[in-house]
């Protein structure tokens, strides 16, 4: 079988891209091992879609918008995710959006897009505030009192963060990590989770033989022996079925009482999704094991991703002390008009507030825009097909074509990385962190033909059009990302379920940050002269961090300093 796979590897892909390396493997390691310079160096020098060469077969990489249009949202059916993807996620996670796929995949969106619609955001950014806080004072607490700089790793912390806020606003689980020991082993367990899958990578293919052959009970077993058990899986059973059971305790609802979909009594997004489960349909409805496999899927989907880019953004503020004075003088501003008008505490902006402060907006899209958490998606084709190109690529003549033929069962890699730093649509300067570049921004509705096909209610649909900036357009073509013209959460029906709540629990992150602490670069540098962290692969970061309060930065004569990009 191996060898027939070999043989029939895709080829004859007319397009231009590095030379194929290894006779076996080819150069698709190159992308995990060049990082990001080199994923955005293949889009740049060959254009929006490059050749590349894997163990079994071409590779096209896709960075193109007229491109993606098609394989996200146009001709999705073709470009579905890898067979073996969709199968290992099932085995780890169960029956969550991530394995699903056709009919049982549209009827999950169905239930769980409204979940995630701006009222309900609204509703549960509240139970964002307390871990936020918490997160701030646990770093506070480790700073010497006499207000002096001190390395902290912060990252751990940061992970934990982002960990209580899936628990808590996803599961309604109050799982507390950033008050549990520094060695606690549930929060370490599953911040290792990420980097282990992509080590395991390469016994993936075992899974989908295991599969094949063996019922899933055994599939089960022969995999907690050769990877890893995934013992989360049973905790949150246990937490699904107190929640079923507390919610089944109660009467049941009238399926049109609308005063019972929206009562205050739902603290969580699974809390909404039972509720709306209940009152579905029965053709509509999931059942407990889809339930369940939601859980587990929000929890990975929301853990990582949502670390890694509230890591970065610390990161980048750190890096850049005028753009974090900036900011912390904006947040500042808005919390003291609030408090004088006697409406909230520091940490505790309003939804409206909190999602429409323009300097934070622009940092949270730009780190979200150049360093993405999932910077490339594998796709295969389902049978043969041509994908149209915005922008002419070079071919493997030398040439430059605008249609590239793909042959079917060939392997795509959206790289969005690339697409979002495409310089033709984000300008010459696409490759440099800009968060005023989001400032100037004006109103662009997307192209008829681009539509994004995820459903939003009328409000959702009213701050789309109200943050959509004209930023990633050009000739009114743009990228087909759910998120401001760009690719981070992806787009059409398998974009990011969850982003408008990681947006959320991002923003409120960095505002409570930078208003009680000021972080700075490490001194030390590794041998590439980049401090620790700053590689797509980052596992540790530390900054060396100060309590902003404790040195007078909240009276008027050091806002001015920190807003003139002077300090530090
Ligand atoms: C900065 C944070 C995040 C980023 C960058 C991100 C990015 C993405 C991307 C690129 C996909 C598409 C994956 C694919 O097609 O294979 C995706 C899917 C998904 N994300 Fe996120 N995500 C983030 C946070 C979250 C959060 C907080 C949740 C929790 C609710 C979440 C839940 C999901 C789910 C359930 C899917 C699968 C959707 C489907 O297949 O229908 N994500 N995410």
């Amino acid at each position: 079988k191996v060898l027939v796979l070999l043989l029939r590897r895709p080829h004859g892909i007319d397009l231009d891209g590095p030379n194929r390396g290894n006779w076996l493997t080819g150069n698709v390691a190159s992308l995990f091992e060049g990082g990001v310079d080199y994923c955005v160096h293949i889009a740049e020098k060959y254009g929006g879609a490059a050749r590349l060469h894997g163990p079994l077969g071409e590779i096209v990489y896709v960075s193109d918008p007229r491109a993606l249009y098609h394989m996200v949202v146009k001709d999705q059916h073709i470009f579905e995710e890898p067979g073996l993807f969709i199968m290992s996620n099932k085995l780890v996670f169960g029956e969550g959006l991530i394995s699903t796929v056709g009919e049982q995949h549209r009827r999950q969106r169905k239930l769980l897009n409204p979940v995630f619609s701006t009222s309900n955001m609204r509703r549960l950014l509240s139970i964002l505030h307390p871990i936020s806080d918490r997160l701030a004072s646990t770093l506070v607490s480790k700073l010497p009192a006499d207000g002096s700089h001190k390395e902290i790793d912060v990252l751990p912390w940061l992970s934990r963060c982002a960990l209580d806020g899936v628990c808590q606003g996803i599961l309604g689980y109050p799982s507390d990590t950033l008050s549990a020991a520094e060695n606690d082993p549930y929060p370490e367990a599953l911040r290792r989770i990420g980097p282990l899958i992509g080590k395991l990578m390469k016994v993936r293919p075992i899974a989908m033989i295991i599969m094949q052959y063996c019922s899933s009970y055994w599939a089960r077993k022969v995999l907690d022996l050769v990877t890893v058990p995934w013992f989360p899986t049973q905790f949150m059973a246990d937490v699904f079925l107190e929640k079923k059971a507390a919610m089944q305790a109660k009467e049941m609802p009238d399926p049109v009482d609308t005063a019972y979909r929206e009562s205050d009594s739902m603290t969580s997004m699974m809390d909404i999704m039972l509720k709306a489960n209940i009152v579905s349909s029965n053709t509509e409805r999931l059942t407990d094991d889809e339930l369940l496999g939601q859980m587990n899927v929000m929890v990975f989907a929301g853990l990582d991703t949502t670390t890694s880019a509230l890591a970065r953004s610390i990161y980048l503020l750190a890096q850049h002390s005028g753009a974090q004075a900036r900011l912390r003088s904006e947040i500042r501003d808005v919390t003291k008009i609030l408090e004088e008008d006697g409406h909230v505490s520091s940490a505790e902006l309003p939804y409206d507030v909190l999602m429409s402060l323009p300097f934070l907006d622009g940092v949270v899209k730009e780190t979200l825009r150049l360093y993405p958490s999932l910077p490339l998606m594998g796709r295969v084709t389902s049978k043969a097909t041509t994908l149209p190109l915005q922008f002419p690529a070079r071919s493997r003549s030398g040439g430059y074509t605008s249609n590239v033929a793909i042959p079917e069962g060939a392997f795509a890699i959206i790289s969005i990385l690339a697409a979002n730093r495409h310089q033709e649509m984000w300008g010459a300067d696409a490759n440099e962190w800009r968060p005023e570049r989001w400032l100037s921004s004006t109103l662009a509705a997307p192209s008829q033909t681009q539509e994004v096909s995820c459903s939003m209610d009328r409000e959702d649909a009213a701050s789309a059009s109200r943050s959509a900036p004209v930023l990633g357009v050009k000739d009114s073509v743009r990228f087909p990302g759910v998120y401001s013209n760009m690719m981070t959460f992806l787009g059409g029906s398998r974009s990011c379920i969850g982003f408008k709540f990681a947006e959320m629990e991002l923003k409120q992150a960095i505002a409570t940050l930078v208003m009680r602490l000021h972080f700075s670069l490490p001194t030390e540098r590794n041998a590439h002269g980049h401090c620790e962290g700053d590689s797509m692969e980052a596992t540790r970061i530390s900054y060396s961090c100060r309590e902003a309060t404790r040195w007078g930065w909240c009276n008027a004569t050091s806002t001015a300093k920190c807003a003139t990009g002077e300090e530090g």
